[in-house]
């Protein structure tokens, strides 16, 4: 069995191990996963968050479900692999790369049925290790392609955090961000704070400040003003999934930045895998958006912050129009509208 290491995920023989993204940035803890439900409440309680990164993880959350029942009979393995797929599908709704990695995995399960129990087994390992592995480097090329768009000296405003935490590693729009410094550039991130979970405060802060990037937290209300006081060129945020004619759903608040960026004149750019792009759902309107705990408003950590059960909206997400999106970054290049030939394009 192999062993693989990154930021946000280690696999070794029969257990998968993830940073908590829920500690940082004070502490830095692990948890181990053994088994697929476990999997499925580290997903559904994002100790892991962000789209590739959850997709990765339901793929090795796959591979602990095919090993729980290594000696069963074909059909009992059959029938456990599918309520382990469907189990995983149901920990999260919004991030497209949850149900792509699923696919993948239960296509590699059929493409080596038939191997003997072991080589079955070694297969789903090396289709896990695979979807982690390609992640990283989809993610290199991708900022690669992003930084072509990042000037010298340019500020940048991101929100929540797309970066190696929410990827396998070295992240998207923080991808982008990470190539144009490897080039020399001297930027200045804007990272807000991204209410309710903090993605930003807590996770693309601490990740840039170990990276040695240049970062300033912002409040989310201020995206405004800084882009009034001129601070930022370009806007640059990750996806959970985009839609064929190239809306997109990323954390909410987004949709809020788009505007501003929109009403100032400044690029609006979405850096995410092909794996976020989904060409199935037609338009925005079709995404299916999280709604989550009303508690992760009224609280932060254990500190309560408004009264006990004040009524509560929590969606996890929303939808950008393709209309106010200057770019999709991807690992095959920058699409451009119209994003209903430009994506699909990118899949030829
Ligand atoms: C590179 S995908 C990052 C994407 O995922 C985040 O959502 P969550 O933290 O709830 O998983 C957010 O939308 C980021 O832009």
């Amino acid at each position: 069995m192999s062993h693989f290491k990154s930021l946000t995920l280690e696999w070794s023989e029969d257990r998968l191990k993830m940073i908590d993204q829920r500690k940082l940035p004070t502490a830095e803890e692990y948890v181990e996963c053994r088994n697929h439900e476990e999997v499925y409440v580290a997903i559904r309680e994002m100790i892991v968050r962000g789209a590739p990164a959850i997709g990765a993880t339901a793929a090795f959350g796959y591979l602990l479900g095919a090993k729980e029942v290594l000696d069963a009979s074909d059909e009992v393995l059959l029938d456990h692999m599918t309520t382990v797929k469907k189990r995983l599908s149901e920990s999260r709704p919004t991030a497209v790369n949850l149900f792509w990695a699923l696919d993948r995995m239960e296509n590699a399960l059929n493409s080596n049925w038939g191997l003997e129990r072991k080589k079955l087994i070694e297969s789903l390992e090396r289709a896990a290790l695979s979807i982690a592995k390609e992640d990283i480097e989809i993610n290199k090329s991708l900022g690669r392609n992003g930084a072509t768009v990042v000037r010298d000296g340019d500020g940048i405003l991101t929100h929540c955090n797309a970066g190696a935490l929410a990827t396998v590693d070295y992240g998207t729009a923080l991808g982008v961000m990470r190539a144009a410094v490897e080039q020399g550039k001297r930027i200045k991130i804007f990272a807000d704070e991204t209410r309710p979970y903090l993605q930003g405060a807590r996770l693309t802060a601490w990740e840039l400040i170990k990276s040695g990037i240049d970062v300033t937290l912002i409040c989310d209300n201020m995206a405004g003003w800084v882009m009034k006081k001129g601070f930022i060129d370009l806007v640059l945020v990750g996806a959970d999934r985009i839609a064929a004619n190239g809306d997109a759903a990323n954390k909410i608040g987004t949709y809020s930045v788009a505007i501003l960026a929109q009403r100032h004149g400044i690029p609006f750019y979405i850096a995410a895998p092909l794996s976020t792009v989904d060409l199935t759902t037609a338009s925005g309107e079709e995404i299916p958006i999280e709604e989550r705990s009303h508690r992760e408003i009224t609280h932060i950590g254990n500190q309560q912050i408004a009264p006990e059960g004040v009524r509560c909206l929590n969606p996890a997400f929303d939808v950008t129009p393709s209309s106010l999106i200057t770019g999709i970054i991807t690992e095959k290049g920058i699409a451009r509208p119209p994003y209903d030939v430009s994506l699909r394009g990118m899949f030829e």
